[in-house]
């Protein structure tokens, strides 16, 4: 079996006196894009944030996160990303003061060269709009430019919290098809609410329930199944549309456009 890129054994997470995660034990795969799904407050974020090494001051995170044989628990968050660990968090976090090219800027890291070619071969628009104020972009191309930032330097793992939430369905599209192509060259561990793009990424999947893994294995499996889907995501695995308000959890699947997700 290959090496995962991840080994995530027996994490837990307390913060403000609650046991958020409680023993969460996954791999994420060398290639392809594992997702991490479960409904809402089931500890997702957390779990990003404890692998980076963000849980708030005064939590505590317990267990183990490897990669390549070493720990990466306890580790501070630069050392992290410089060792190749790179976060696009779920609000984006990019500086809305500063221009497109100011934000990239940011993201060079000390003796590397950064992949400009790379970031503007996926994103044409972020060249073009160099001198906008980030604050001024749309949801969809702030998403980009905090893809785009990231990808500026190399990753062994891309760690991508809920990057099309918010967004109108062409540009989640948009989304999708540029984290496709990502995923060609660099593993993701994805946490991704809308089962339209889970359904085009994922290879894998890790289902989490109340901070515990309630479901491992591969995607295809695991999207297959209405029975699994229902019962760990509280959503239908066709395409018809479920809900969300009548089934909290997950966003309803979304009906696919010719050439991706909607
Ligand atoms: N800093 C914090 N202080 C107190 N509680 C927190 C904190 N961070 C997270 N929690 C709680 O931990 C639980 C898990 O939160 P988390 O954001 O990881 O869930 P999630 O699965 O990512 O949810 P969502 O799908 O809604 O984004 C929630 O009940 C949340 O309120």
């Amino acid at each position: 079996m290959t090496e995962p890129i991840l080994t995530v054994a027996d994490l837990s997470v307390r913060i403000a006196g609650l046991h958020i995660l409680q023993g969460v034990s996954f791999t994420v795969a060398p290639t392809g894009v594992t997702v991490l799904l479960g409904r809402n407050g089931v500890g997702k974020t957390t779990t990003l944030r404890a692998v980076l090494g963000l849980t708030p001051r005064g939590g505590e995170a317990r267990g183990t996160v490897r990669t390549g044989g070493r720990e990466l628990l306890g580790r501070p968050t630069h050392r992290l990303v410089r060792a190749g660990l790179g976060y696009v968090p779920e609000d984006r976090d990019v500086f809305a003061g500063l221009t497109v090219a100011e934000n990239l800027r940011l993201a060079e890291r000390r003796g590397a060269t950064p992949a400009y070619d790379r970031v503007f071969a996926l994103f044409p628009e972020l060249d073009r709009r160099g001198r906008q104020r980030a604050g001024s972009l749309s949801g969809g191309q702030q998403q980009m430019l905090a893809i785009g930032r990231v990808l500026l330097n190399d990753n062994r793992l891309l760690l991508v919290d809920e990057p099309t939430k918010g967004l109108a369905p062409k540009v989640v599209t948009e989304v999708a098809e540029v984290l496709e192509r990502v995923a060609e060259t660099v593993p993701v561990l994805l946490v991704e609410q809308n089962l339209a793009v889970v359904r085009r990424l994922a290879t894998d999947a890790v289902v989490l329930s109340a901070g515990r893994v309630a479901w491992a294995g591969g995607a295809g499996e695991l999207l297959g199944s209405a029975e699994l889907t229902r019962s760990l995501l509280g959503v239908g695995s066709g395409e018809v549309p479920v809900s969300a308000r009548s089934e909290p959890g997950l966003r309803a699947p979304q009906p696919r456009t010719e050439g991706g997700a909607a």
